[in-house]
């Protein structure tokens, strides 16, 4: 079976009305490869959400950066799940590596976030990865395996959920992953889902990469057999996003 291609972009805590909207209109005057081809979903601040799912095509679609982790109810500053179902906001990141570090999201919490959101409807991308010195002292797949364990042993069913593999020391910093790294991470993580998840899942999960992904790097990353897509930062606020996107072609015809 083929995964369909799928390109995440996270604007993270980027941008004023008018920047947002003028991303939104060069995405919507931009010519890429069918929705039967490539997935796109964009994932602006909550605020700007309603307005970026009005304004945006309709081949594209939205996620939110976070949500709680049970219903709504009595938790100042956070949104809940429900809450996006409620306005029509299909996808939602979580366990992103910036929310781990800096605010100490635990696996056992991103689990349960996971969980709660698949429960109300919500597609969930669920990041993993490791930091620079975990990589430097062997441990990599130790660490992705223990954040991958705490959503598999509080879901069934992935057919809902893309993983995206993001190294901490690939984010932000320039340094990507080169192919070979990027795939050996997802073939290893992909086995690790035939064993602990099932093989369905195993053959049918999309594992993204992020990481210093831009409309260079992109094309060879895209070529290898693991690497089902991207989930990219801070290219995905320019319009080189958009060659990211057609970098679908490229794996295509790999
Ligand atoms: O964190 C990322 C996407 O979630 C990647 O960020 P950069 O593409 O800016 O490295």
């Amino acid at each position: 079976m083929s995964r369909k291609f799928f390109v995440g972009g996270n604007w993270k805590c980027n941008g004023t009305i008018e920047e947002v909207k003028k991303i939104v209109t060069t995405l919507n005057e931009a010519e890429v490869p069918s929705e039967d081809d490539v997935e796109v979903v964009v994932s602006p601040p909550f605020v700007f959400l309603p307005v970026v799912k009005t304004l945006l095509r309709s081949d594209f679609s939205v996620a939110a950066q976070n949500c709680w982790a049970r219903k709504g109810g009595a938790f100042t500053g956070e949104v809940s799940a429900d809450m996006l179902i409620n306005l029509g906001i299909p996808w939602v990141i979580l366990g992103h590596s910036e929310r781990r570090l800096l605010l100490n999201e635990s696996n056992e919490f991103v689990g349960d976030k996971v969980s709660y959101a698949l429960a109300q409807g919500l597609k969930v991308i669920a990041c993993v990865g490791e930091t620079l010195e975990q990589r430097e002292s062997g441990s990599t797949m130790a660490v992705i395996a223990a954040q991958t364990k705490a959503i598999a042993e509080r879901v069934s069913n992935w057919s809902n959920i893309v993983l995206a593999y993001e190294p901490v020391w690939a984010i932000g910093t320039g340094k990507v992953a080169t192919p070979s790294q990027a795939q050996e991470v997802h073939f290893d993580l992909r086995k690790w889902l035939h064993d602990n998840a099932g093989a369905e899942a195993a053959i049918s999960t999309r594992i993204i990469y992020g990481g210093s992904v831009n409309g260079e790097n992109c094309r060879e990353l895209a070529t290898q057999p693991d690497v089902d897509g991207f989930l990219v930062g801070g290219a995905s606020l320019k319009p080189e996003f958009i060659d990211i996107i057609k970098s679908v072609t490229v794996k295509k015809s790999a």
